[in-house]
């Protein structure tokens, strides 16, 4: 892998870096030097990559304090988080040890509630292990975990004092596992870098090749959308009218989740979010906001990397009593993260595409373009 190595700041009122590149996991025993005891939480199918961690923790003089977590989704429980405050509880973890999350972004989401949660707030570093949790979920601050009732339900807003994307984790992660990664990166490029969606079209065997330095390009400007927009907007505040500010980053995750929650957590994120935003793009065409060219733009792109754009066509009741869960909902109103290119003024070829929000659109509306995505043309009657 010949990839540069990079640093991005998220520049929020405590700044803090995200290094990414080849083997920068050496970076991991500075940020936590001046913790006596160290925590790692980490799947199974981070083990090598934890084994040579932990050693030079150790070599440093630090205690550490392996805490083994299930496998993706089934990490994000209270029964397993109940574990892991025992864990530290056990190892009597005081307020000057560190957290360090080495896995997907189960693992971190988890990890990163695990350091909020214990002693109100203990030191927390993130190691993400997948596509996702590079260029997503280890970065922002977002930690939590779900319930029987829907994703991500209880959490809170942690910053990590640092974020070590080590490039080679890339390589053990089956395509399947990748790919969910690359529906994050493509909400990126839709929301706001259209370089991100160029690049996928034209090298699209290679953003799903791990060691290629195209997917490294897709890492880095991924992680710069998402640092530019937590940095405005932390804890998803501003939210006035039809202003969107972090919940920009929630594009596609309405549907998403509500799927996620009706597969019993089973279905990957980022595939669940895949087909939340051929339904947004949908939604937001037959509201009147997105030309028919960039809707159908989403389902071209994701299916072109192998990401799934539609779902059980008889599941909208379900998914419509999950989506009311959501936490952009307001009362008994649901809210969309949307794409416009219809309100700049100009000809076609020079509007610009912005974010806005879809506030409580008709039931009827989301029906049919539930339908639409999942059996009628996309670009079928409105
Ligand atoms: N906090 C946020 O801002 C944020 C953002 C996006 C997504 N998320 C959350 O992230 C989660 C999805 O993350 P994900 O897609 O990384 O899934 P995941 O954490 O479930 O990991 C997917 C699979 O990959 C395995 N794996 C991890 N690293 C590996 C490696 N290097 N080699 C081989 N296998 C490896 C895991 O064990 C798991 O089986 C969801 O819970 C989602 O809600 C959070
Ligand atoms: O960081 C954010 O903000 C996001 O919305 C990023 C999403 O990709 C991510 O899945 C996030 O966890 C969803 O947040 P939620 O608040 O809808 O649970
Ligand atoms: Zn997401």
């Amino acid at each position: 892998m010949n990839a540069p190595s990079f640093t991005i700041t998220v520049q929020t009122d405590q700044p803090y870096d995200v290094r990414i590149g080849p083997g920068v996991i050496e970076a991991v025993p500075e940020l936590v030097r001046s913790s006596q005891r160290v925590a790692i939480l980490h799947p199974q199918s981070c083990m090598d990559l934890v084994s040579g961690l932990e050693r030079r923790l150790v070599d440093q003089g630090q205690e550490v304090v392996r805490i083994p977590v299930p496998d993706a989704e089934e990490a994000k429980t209270a029964q397993v988080l109940a574990y892991c405050w025992a864990s530290l509880g056990k190892a009597g973890f005081t307020r000057s040890d560190s957290v360090i999350g080495v896995g997907g972004g189960a693992t971190t989401d988890l990890a990163g509630f695990v350091a909020a949660t214990w002693l109100r707030g203990v030191r927390l570093v993130t190691v993400p292990t997948t596509l996702l949790g590079m260029v997503d979920a280890a970065v922002g601050g977002k930690t939590g975990i779900n319930t029987a009732e829907g994703k991500n339900l209880v959490g809170a807003f942690y910053e990590p004092a640092g974020v070590v994307c080590d490039l080679t984790a890339l390589r053990t992660l089956p395509v399947e596992e990748l790919r969910p990664g690359l529906a994050e990166v493509i909400k990126c490029g839709f929301i706001a870098d259209p370089a991100i969606l160029d690049l996928v079209a034209d090298r699209t065997a290679q953003v799903q090749d791990p060691e290629s330095a195209e997917l490294a390009e897709l890492v880095r400007r991924s992680i710069t959308v998402k640092a530019e927009v937590v940095a405005k907007d932390l804890r998803e505040s501003t939210s006035v009218g039809t202003a969107v500010g972090r919940e920009l980053l929630n594009y596609g995750h309405t549907l998403g989740h509500a799927i996620e929650r009706r597969e019993h957590y089973r279905w990957r994120h980022g595939n669940a979010v895949s087909v939340g935003m051929v339904y947004v793009a949908e939604l937001s065409r037959r509201a009147g906001h997105l030309s028919d060219e960039v809707a159908s733009r989403h389902a071209e792109l994701l299916s072109s990397v192998g990401l799934p754009t539609t779902y059980d066509p008889d599941a909208f009741d379900d998914l419509l009593a999950g989506m009311a869960l959501d936490k952009k909902s307001r009362g008994s109103t649901l809210r969309f993260v949307i794409l416009d290119d219809r309100s700049s003024p100009g000809d076609a070829a020079r509007r610009h595409t912005q974010a806005t929000m879809l506030v409580g659109p008709p039931t009827s509306m989301l029906e049919e373009a539930y339908a639409a995505i999942n059996g009628e043309s996309q670009i079928s009657a409105r």
